[in-house]
């Protein structure tokens, strides 16, 4: 088993297996100088690059292998840097990143990026992530060419889930697109950059600020400086990713004077006058779905709730049903279960500010980090202090709780906005700390100050060093001093750091107060008030305060004629094993409440985890385990290639009999050839030669041979080698322009570039039944702006006659054309575009001369790599 990617390494490239009797090497103080570390996290090599900087792998430098556990080994995290300086001048981007953390903290979904802590230094901010080792997710995409049904359909559901959760919360993601999906190590969805995120209440959900990016934002976005129902906005987007996963191209693609998409204005005039066409692989249900979400008109457009009943969805009815609050509860319950390592503070070791870069290397210099004695923990900011209003109970007074030499030590941040809405969200959260603190019972108090904590159920074994230590609910936090948090000295002599979850509904501490629950209930309940209050205080109500009713999701109808007959016996079981599970949970409407229901409910207490002993460390069994509940989410890459196999060959005998019974009578034979084409392995060199070997073979034996029947054997089989092969070359072509259409918007990495594009082109002008799938819905009804202009093919031979060679130009790309690209790629606020510009534009035919294609193209080529 190999966890890890090649090129992260844990403690200087070991990946070994780990196995019972494994034991990572002891590193010496010398191995460990020589990693760069951010606060408690080792970095790693970086996993990507944003607008705000980098984002680093990362895992715990306190990652003890002294252990021989298999469950001891470090978690990866994914660290996004920000550069103070780079911020510090810049309200709007201050206040994405604080949005961003912001909602992160009240989402706990399996298909949104999990928020770990967030962490600060003099220089640098790092939003400590989950980290989504699948990758990013067009990049799979771009891979796969297009996603099959049943993967797509797995997937699309996640999404949705993900988003119906989003928007449960009241928020609205409104930068939803394939980038800012990642996959996780079984291939699930993640949802990430929550830039844009927007909170809505039900009463006034209509938004003014238009963001996203161009490709996948909602027309009404662009179109109308008209206030927007966001959620529909979400939606559309949602609609534009299922058909970019389909058919492996973003719809709308194929304006011939705007192929590239980089006029907006034309783009949207083009959305709203060309109908939604279709290649022949998507079949009739998903296009349904898709044309009812993609209508230009948010009101006549599909919601959630009815997208998740949709026909296509139904194989996934089950997973969707689960509610928002089912979701909070189950994942609440599952982090109690994380076991974590009895963690030195990062502050207790005394750490001068050191550059980290004792690598010696270059680039190790450029992304070594100073580690600073300042640097701090603390909980994400709630959202209420994006209003930017400050309440400071006088009773606390944070600075109390500083020592002298800390209080001197602070640093002076700037007073920015998302200074001081960080702030404030520090102070709400240590006031809902420091009264749970008060509740705390005395042994659970004495056990704080030991460090040592379980949470197990039953009665609380004897205290002794080196128990184990299931991480809970930041019961603790450091101290607040201005703004800057530092640990006091006193602090820091307790052992358990618990500084880092944020979970605001944690049930962990709940499992605490198992106890002694009577005593502490009244003040868990004051506690709770309390931090209701502290949140009610602030202008605009929690997210969290929107609760939908849960829905319920008609059975599945076996009469119904569908595709999926899949596992029924598997789902039906796994969906009845769900209604099981969530008839006997306690979950109540708010999470607020699910401390009390843990506590009070007998249910609760049977579904508590059970503490298995494990050596040295107790293992917490989770009784739910939310991937089977659902069914949906893949545990094992394994089970996922099986049941595709397995969908594979039921999909395909029942499309044959649907085709006999002539059901989908307008799926042609070639949607399915052109399927199975595709499942070709490409022709190896080898078999390339073949063609011409037999026609050289064929020469031969002709001058020798006239007229001899093998000759012309060997001639024949030679031409056929031949046409076969310009047949498939000329397929190639077809599919690498396709694929082209869609890369042309991401990455150029595996593709060719659009400059050989263009040259080929020069050679071989694709017509535009090339370009697009032969056939189309028989709702297309418009072919206008099919074809690709001569004025465009002149411009595409021009590009490649001035141009020097491909590779000479690319060395030339500066780090200013870089950052222009990464800008230029990065999600924009639309209405920073001039919309009133939009039908100008639209009228206007844009010159693009050749230098501005050139340079179009090689700033898309200089796009993270
Ligand atoms: N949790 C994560 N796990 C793995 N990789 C990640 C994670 N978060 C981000 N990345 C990688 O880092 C890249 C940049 O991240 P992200 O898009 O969140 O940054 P950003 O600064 O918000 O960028 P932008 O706003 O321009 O999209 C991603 O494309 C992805 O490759």
């Amino acid at each position: 088993m190999s966890y890890t990617n090649k090129r992260h390494t844990y403690y200087g490239g070991f990946t070994n297996d780990l196995s019972d009797t494994f034991q990572y090497p002891q590193r010496t103080d010398e191995q460990r100088r020589k990693h760069v570390t951010f606060g408690p996290y080792i970095l790693g090599s970086t996993l990507g690059e944003g607008e705000f900087g980098k984002v680093k792998l990362g895992w715990p430098k306190n990652f003890s292998n002294s252990s021989n556990s298999t469950f001891d080994f470090p978690k990866q995290v994914a660290i996004k840097l920000i550069k103070r300086d780079s911020i510090s001048n810049d309200y709007r981007k201050e206040v994405k990143i604080y949005r961003e953390i912001n909602a992160l903290k009240h989402l706990s979904h399996p298909n949104i990026v999990k928020l770990e802590e967030v962490l600060q230094n003099s220089r640098y901010i790092g939003i400590v992530l989950e980290y989504a080792c699948g990758g990013e997710f067009y990049k799979y995409i771009q891979k796969k060419r297009r996603l099959k049904e049943m993967n797509a359909c797995r997937l699309f559901s996640q999404l949705i889930s993900g988003v119906h959760y989003i928007h449960s919360k009241g928020l609205v993601h409104r930068d939803l697109k394939l980038e800012n999906l990642l996959l996780d190590k079984n291939e699930n969805l993640v949802i990430t950059d929550f830039g844009f995120v927007n909170e809505f209440c039900s009463r006034n959900e209509l938004m003014k600020t238009s963001c996203g990016s161009p490709c996948y934002a909602a027309p009404e976005l662009v179109i109308s400086a008209e206030p927007y129902e966001a959620r529909k906005a979400d939606i559309w987007s949602c609609g534009v990713i299922l058909y970019a996963i389909l058919a492996g191209y973003l719809p709308w693609d194929d304006d011939p004077n705007n192929p590239e998409g980089s006029d907006i204005g034309r783009l949207y005039n083009y959305i709203n006058s060309t109908p939604l066409k279709f290649p022949d692989y998507i079949l009739p249900i998903p296009r349904d779905l898709l044309r009812r979400m993609l209508v230009s008109d948010p009101k006549k457009r599909i919601n959630l709730k009815q997208i998740k009943k949709h026909e296509w969805l139904k194989p996934h009815s089950s997973f969707l049903s689960i509610t928002p609050d089912e979701w909070d509860k189950l994942n609440n319950t599952q982090s109690v279960f994380r076991l974590a390592k009895p963690r030195r503070r990062y502050g207790s070791r005394p750490q001068s500010s050191c550059s980290t870069s004792s690598l010696g290397s270059r680039s190790d210099k450029r992304d070594s980090l100073v580690i600073d004695s300042t640097l701090i923990t603390f909980p994400a900011p709630p959202q209420e202090s994006q209003n930017h209003i400050i309440t400071r109970p006088a009773s606390i007074a944070s600075d109390q709780r500083l020592s002298p030499i800390r209080r001197s030590n602070r640093h002076n941040r700037s007073n920015s906005a998302a200074s001081v809405a960080l702030q404030a969200v520090v102070n709400a959260d240590r006031e809902y700390v420091l009264s749970h603190e008060q509740s705390l019972s005395p042994v659970q108090n004495i056990r704080q100050t030991t460090g040592n904590m379980t949470a197990s159920l039953s009665p609380p074994p004897a205290i002794s060093p080196g128990d184990i230590i299931i991480e809970t609910t930041p019961i603790k936090r450091n101290t607040i001093s201005g703004s800057s948090i530092v640990p006091s000295l006193e602090e820091e002599s307790s052992t358990t750091m618990q500084t880092s979850k944020i979970q605001p509904n944690n049930m962990a501490s709940s499992q605490n107060h198992q106890y002694n629950k009577n005593k502490t209930q009244n003040s868990l309940q004051s506690a709770k008030n309390f931090y209701r209050t502290s949140s009610s205080s602030h202008t605009k109500p929690r997210p969290t305060s929107y609760h939908p009713g849960s829905y319920t999701t008609p059975p599945y109808n076996s009469n119904t004629l569908s595709i999926y007959e899949i596992n029924e016996k598997a789902k039906s079981s796994a969906s009845s094993q769900t209604l099981n599970q969530r008839d006997t949970s306690p979950f109540d409407s708010t999470p607020y409440l699910a401390l009390d229901t843990c506590i009070t409910s007998s249910s609760s207490i049977e579904s508590s985890p059970k503490l298995i002993t494990h050596g040295q460390f107790s293992v917490a069994k989770p009784s739910v385990d939310l991937q089977s509940v659902s069914g949906d989410l893949i545990k094992y890459k394994r089970d996922a290639d099986v049941v595709t196999r397995i969908y594979d060959e039921k999909y395909k005998q029942k499309r044959k009999s649907l085709r006999y019974s002539g059901i989908f009578s307008d799926i042609s034979c070639d949607t399915v050839t052109e399927e199975s084409d595709e499942l070709r392995p490409p022709e190896s060199p080898l078999q390339q030669h073949e063609g011409q070997e037999s026609i050289d073979k064929a020469k031969t034996e002709d001058t020798s041979e006239k007229g001899s029947k093998s000759s012309n054997i060997a001639k024949a089989t030679a031409q056929k080698h031949v046409n076969n092969h310009l047949e498939r070359s000329l397929n190639e072509a077809e599919s690498t322009k396709k694929r082209f259409s869609f890369l042309s918007l991401y990455s150029y990495d595996t593709s060719k570039s659009s400059l050989y594009s263009s040259m080929d082109s020069k050679r071989k002008p694709s017509p535009p039944s090339q370009r697009r799938p032969k056939k189309d819905d028989s709702y297309q009804t418009n072919s206008k702006n099919h074809y690709i202009t001569a004025s465009n093919m002149q411009t595409s031979h021009q590009v490649s006659k001035d141009l020097p060679a491909p590779t000479m130009v690319q060395n030339k790309c500066t780090s200013e054309t870089k950052k222009a690209v990464r800008s230029n790629r990065s999600s924009i606020m639309v209405s920073e575009v001039n919309k009133a510009s939009v039908d100008n534009k639209a009228a206007q035919s844009p010159e693009h001369s050749t230098a501005k294609r050139v340079l179009g193209f090689f700033k898309r080529r200089s796009m993270k790599i």
